[in-house]
């Protein structure tokens, strides 16, 4: 019930709504509990008194009262289904907000689906159970316990009788809700396992279409669905005996009142008005009793789910803000790596005792072999992870000590891969700065050489980019991108070169503007380009997580070491030719 709780303080802002609700739903279940009464005594009226008047009068107050029930019921359903909906909401939204603030170690581990189907399928597994559980239980009590308390009245030796119903019922929920419940986790596993393999095929639906394998996709899908299904239709097995072994037992019970009742009646110890309100009694009461059995397993099941959801909500973000961090106004760009070490996983480092003092507005190009670390060194630049011993200063002051949010307000990171989200052009590039004005979006469109193609656009910055900004060539997302990153105004400014290779024309505006972004802005770029090494001031050489070299090209060349190496080697995309054209 911990669970419960825990969901239930979403309830808290709407106590208003909920208590006029579950008022309706008292005066709805103490309505149903009457109805017999009124029966019995027009019954009664009919049968025995055979009088009219009464007859008619009792028939104006049922009208009346059903009435009441009907808006009452109404009331009820409306407000508990927008309050449900609502906290589903507020639930989903504050979800997303939490998986956002997580550190980047948790989306290391998990799939994309799975998260979805968390954000999917199991909080619409809580939000059902949210609605439903609390009005069922509240509603069957009422009736419950109203009902017994009336019949015991009227008569308590039929009242035994149906009683009778409990203990086999009560076995019957013990026996299979628990395995309801483990199979319903079944599902919601299996469910997310298949929503993992849909997210992966829409991600990488190029790969999958030039490979051809869409049949490879088909199968993984179907299995992942086929297996859900087999755990569904276990759980179908069991949740179909319910319905009807609650009714044969209701009929069993029903039979042997009508028997019982009737003998009663025949030997004049009741009325029948009394027997036939006695029988709506049992109708009413079998309900609840049938209900809780029902209950009891849709509880465990939401259980499940809040329990998978919050598995993740419990998750505190590994980077942590401080409790007094230093907010840096405006940053001067200088930055130490000092004796940094750091391992994804700690026994396996990938940065080992790196040393390096950056000046501002220097401009460091990071190269070595694939895997040396150099992406690495920036994700801790970020403070995406935390080091695990030494520190990282920005102008002075340990990473781990800055307001995160105002620190990262003055990095900005042009990656290798250009992200674009799916909206148009202009919701792109103001991604870089939200309240910035169309002079300034028009501005920093223009230094990034973007301006020209983008009024070629046919709705100029208004144009859909496509998923992921597929309508446009490789060539121009970056310039949105760097357009996006002019806009931000970085002091430290991080580029990751692509390492495919554009036009002579498009490198040349993309190289124009990288050059205007660069200006007076402390910056590192992983190089796969001669000509970026070349230009910068300070070129770090990494291999296996350590600092072999630094220095500026001529110094290095002359060095003869691992950088001259990887340069005689054309390890850089343009070596041969920049070098036989500059020389
Ligand atoms: N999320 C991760 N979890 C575990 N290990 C990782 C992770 N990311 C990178 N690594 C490992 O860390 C090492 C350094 O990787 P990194 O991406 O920093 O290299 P790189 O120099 O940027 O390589 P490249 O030029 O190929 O991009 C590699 O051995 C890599 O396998």
């Amino acid at each position: 019930m911990k669970e419960f709780s825990k969901i239930l303080h979403y309830a808290r802002p709407y106590t208003k709504n909920i208590v006029l609700a579950f008022l309706c739903l008292a005066l709805t279940s103490v309505i149903t509990l009457i109805l017999p009464l009124i029966v019995r005594n027009m019954i009664n009226a009919v049968v025995v008194q055979n009088n009219v008047e009464a007859l008619n009068s009792l028939t104006f107050d049922l009208v009346v009262i059903i009435t009441f029930q009907m808006v009452f019921g109404v009331t009820t359903n409306y407000i508990l289904g927008f309050v449900g909906n609502r906290i589903t909401a507020d639930f989903r939204m504050e979800f997303f907000g939490h998986i956002q603030k997580l550190s980047l170690s948790f989306f290391h581990s998990r799939r994309v689906g799975e998260i979805l189907s968390r954000m999917g399928n199991d909080i619409t597994v809580i939000q059902k159970a949210l609605v439903t559980i609390p009005v069922a239980v509240f509603r069957q009590t009422i009736t419950l316990l109203g009902g017994l308390a009336i019949i015991i009245y009227l008569n308590w030796k039929l009242t035994g009788l149906i009683l009778l119903i409990l203990p086999p019922l009560m076995l019957f929920a013990r026996v299979f809700g628990k395995r309801l419940k483990d199979l319903s986790a079944q599902v919601q596993d299996r469910l997310a396992n298949a929503t993992v393999v849909l997210e992966e095929m829409v991600s990488s639906i190029k790969v999958v279409k030039s490979y051809t394998r869409e049949p490879y996709e088909q199968k993984r899908f179907e299995e992942g669905i086929e297996d859900a299904f087999d755990a569904e239709v276990k759980k179908v097995k069991i949740s179909a005996a319910f319905g009807p072994f609650i009714l044969f037992l209701t009929f069993l019970v029903s039979t042997a009142l009508v028997w019982y009742g009737g003998r009663q009646v025949m030997l004049g110890a009741t009325t029948p008005g009394e027997l036939a309100a006695f029988f709506l009694y049992a109708i009413i009461i079998a309900g609840p009793i049938g209900t809780f059995v029902r209950l009891y397993t849709q509880i465990q099941e939401a259980l499940g789910a809040i329990r998978r959801v919050y598995e993740i909500m419990d998750l505190k973000p590994i980077v942590q803000q401080p409790e007094n961090p230093v907010v840096l106004d405006r940053i001067e760009g200088r930055i130490d790596f000092d004796h940094v070490t750091f391992g994804y996983s700690p026994e396996r480092p990938v940065i080992e005792d790196v040393t390096l003092s950056i000046h501002p507005g220097e401009r460091v190009a990071l190269v070595g072999p694939s895997g040396a670390g150099k992406s690495t060194l920036i994700q801790l630049l970020h403070r995406f992870f935390d080091v695990n011993q030494g520190a990282i200063r920005v102008d002075g002051h340990d990473v781990r000590e800055l307001d995160l949010t105002a620190y990262l307000k003055q990095v900005a990171l042009v990656p290798q891969e250009t992200h674009l989200f799916g909206g148009t052009v202009r919701e792109n590039i103001l991604y870089g700065k939200l309240d910035a004005t169309e002079e300034e979006l028009q501005r920093a469109a223009k230094t990034a050489n973007a301006e020209a193609f983008i009024r070629n656009l046919e709705k100029g910055y208004d144009t859909i980019v496509g998923e992921k900004g597929v309508k446009l060539s490789g060539g121009e997302r970056q310039r949105v991108a760097i357009a996006r990153a002019m806009l931000k105004d970085p002091r430290i400014l991080v580029l990751d070169e692509a390492t495919s290779s554009l036009d002579t024309q498009s490198e040349h505006l993309i190289s124009e503007a990288l050059e205007q972004l660069m200006k007076g802005r402390t910056t590192f770029i992983i190089a796969h380009r001669l000509s970026t090494v070349h230009n910068a001031d300070k070129i770090v050489v990494l291999e296996k997580g350590r600092v072999v070299e630094v220095g500026t090209h001529t110094e290095l060349m002359e060095k003869e070491g691992l950088y001259y190496h990887l340069y005689t080697l054309r390890l850089f995309d343009d070596a041969p030719l920049t070098l036989e054209e500059e020389t």
